[in-house]
């Protein structure tokens, strides 16, 4: 089943000489419980698209559809709950709150889809465990090594038991084996929860491990190469 399409999304930043045309008509589908790597050179395209497809932003033309429902028609009090209780992101602008506590972080995307304190806490811990950083929930964010705070990332987009994971250069400030263990818990919640992962990376050794990659270059999808099985 299609989790997102795109269809001929188009996005421009700026306005007449200083317009610049970051997508160029992007139509893309991605199917639950795949694994997608958007590859490309600095300036294709790639964070844009990624921020279309997470809902972060808005085509200029074209659209995007999450579960066969076309997003433009929504309100944007249902597209920012749809975003939050269906996505997880790993953004390196996402940043940890350094001064709040591993678990405080964590828990950031349940207060504001509402639940309750103590469900919180349960789950934000759960979600710790399965990073393995139970040992670190009541230390502050800033006191822990970069892969310990990018797996704090993970533990917080994994929260919400999202169906999508949207990563931006997820291994791209980690030393070569932390980024190799980053990687593989990726894999494996795409593995064990069915997590469908959408990926933005330079990193050729990493794109080959999705089922697929695209390649964009100046605004538009150019390869499309899938995995064998
Ligand atoms: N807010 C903005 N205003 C103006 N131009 C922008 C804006 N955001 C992006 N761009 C331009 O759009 C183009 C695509 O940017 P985008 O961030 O999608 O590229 P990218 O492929 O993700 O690059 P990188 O790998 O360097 O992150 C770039 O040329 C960038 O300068």
């Amino acid at each position: 089943m299609t989790a997102i399409r795109a269809v001929n999304v188009r996005k421009t930043y700026g306005k007449k000489e200083n317009a610049f045309h970051a997508l160029r008509g992007v139509s893309l589908d991605i199917q639950r419980g795949e694994t997608v790597a958007i590859v490309g050179k600095s300036g294709s395209g790639k964070s844009t698209l990624m921020h279309l497809l997470a809902l972060l932003d808005t085509p200029d033309d074209g659209t995007i559809h999450l579960d066969n429902k076309d997003v433009n028609g929504l309100r944007k009090s249902e597209v920012n709950k749809m975003r939050n209780s269906y996505y997880g992101f790993v953004f390196q602008q996402f940043f940890l709150n350094g001064r709040q506590s591993v678990l405080d972080n964590v828990m950031l995307p349940l207060v504001i889809g509402g639940v309750r304190p103590a469900e919180r806490k349960r789950r934000a811990r759960a979600a710790l465990e399965a990073v393995g950083l139970s040992d670190k929930v009541k230390n502050r964010a800033n006191d822990l090594s970069g892969g310990q705070k990018q797996r704090v990332v993970i533990a917080r987009a994994l929260v919400n038991e999202p169906s999508i994971i949207f990563a931006d250069e997820p291994t791209g400030n980690l030393d070569s084996h932390t980024g190799e263990q980053v990687e593989q818990m990726l894999f494996d919640l795409n593995k064990e929860k069915g997590i469908t992962l959408v990926v933005v990376t330079h990193d050729p050794e990493f794109a080959a491990r999705f089922d697929r990659q695209i390649y964009l270059r100046d605004g538009q999808i150019v390869a499309e190469e899938r995995t064998a099985a």
